[in-house]
């Protein structure tokens, strides 16, 4: 039977769905045995400046990839939102599972809601697209950068000064934390979610077909062409970390729907559209163009231009 050897980031977030990838393929009855080798990355290394500074989204699967490539792991699990919008080439996303809950959550003392908050409070989080999103909505609360895992960062907000953080719900179901932790889920209306939240990638070679087989069993069609168009979208924008991006898609009725933002990092300038078709790409494209024309790529240059690159 052939040895399936799979790539895994250390943290416990990432060795959950690694595991819950491969039970799945053997409930489904896939021939094959299963290795689990852990790999450090960069942006496990780097834990004390915040991502966009460091150089991005592709820190955590740079890495697992190359091992991927020289043939060290022969498929790997990411969170669908780390992956940066373009593999490299001889890699493929072999299966899209069902997407977990794709919201936002904000975690609280004293359990409030973001609108009950008291002006002036702390928010903690190191994501661009959360912080202007919430500065939008809440111009008067301060947002402070806040690192290290999902658990570490709930430790935080318990011993240090944050009044409040925000999560991804789809991390902390994964981790098993009841949702009795959560103050609100924040409405995509109010916070747009990360492209791919909540959904994972299981990456492969390309050339891997007897893999392929088996992964497309666990492919979850309607979560695949929302992922489609969000990352269609991304990959338009250019914008890597440095500007605030969102873009969420759901299918309904065969139709993908895409919610697409861009944002100035305190909030005051924000580009959002929705885009409806069938063609998740040609979705994606759309909501790209559509915003670049109001306004939003002048944004993103001119962002890029005052941190320097
Ligand atoms: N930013 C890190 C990250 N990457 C993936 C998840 C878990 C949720 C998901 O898969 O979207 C998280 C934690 C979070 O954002 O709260």
């Amino acid at each position: 039977m052939r040895n399936i050897v799979v790539g895994s980031r250390r943290s416990k977030l990432a060795l959950t769905q690694t595991n819950w990838v491969i039970n799945e393929l053997k409930r489904l009855g896939a021939p094959f045995t299963f290795e689990v080798k852990e790999i450090v990355t960069k942006g496990d290394r780097v834990l004390d400046v915040t991502l966009s500074k460091v150089g991005g989204k592709g820190l955590f699967v740079k890495e697992i990839e190359h091992e991927m490539l020289t043939g060290g792991i022969d498929m790997a699990v990411h969170s669908m939102k780390d992956m940066p919008a373009v593999l490299p080439s001889g890699l493929v996303i072999g299966s899209v599972p069902r997407r977990e809950d794709v919201r936002d959550v904000l975690v609280s003392k004293g359990n409030l809601s973001l609108s009950d908050l008291p002006s002036g409070a702390v928010i903690g989080t190191s994501s661009l697209r959360r912080s202007a999103q919430l500065l939008a909505y809440r111009p008067d609360v301060t947002i402070k950068w806040i690192r290290g895992n999902i658990d570490t960062r709930l430790a935080k907000l318990k011993n240090e000064d944050y009044d409040a953080i925000v999560l991804a719900a789809a991390g902390l179901a994964r981790m098993g934390w009841s949702d009795d932790v959560i103050s609100e889920y924040l409405s995509p209306d109010v916070c747009v979610p990360a492209v791919g939240q909540g959904a994972l990638a299981v990456e492969c070679r390309e050339d891997d077909v007897e893999l392929r087989e088996w992964l497309s069993r666990l492919n979850d069609e309607q979560t695949e062409r929302a992922v489609r168009a969000e990352r269609a979208f991304l990959q338009q924008m250019e914008g890597g970390c440095q500007v605030p991006i969102a873009g969420y898609a759901e299918v309904k009725e065969g139709m993908v729907h895409l919610t697409a933002l861009v944002a100035s990092p305190d909030g005051k300038e924000k580009y959002k559209e929705i885009v409806i078709g069938a063609d998740p790409e040609e979705v994606g494209r759309q909501a790209a163009a559509l915003l670049s024309e109001q306004g939003a790529k002048e944004l993103i240059e001119r962002v890029k231009k005052e941190l320097g690159n």
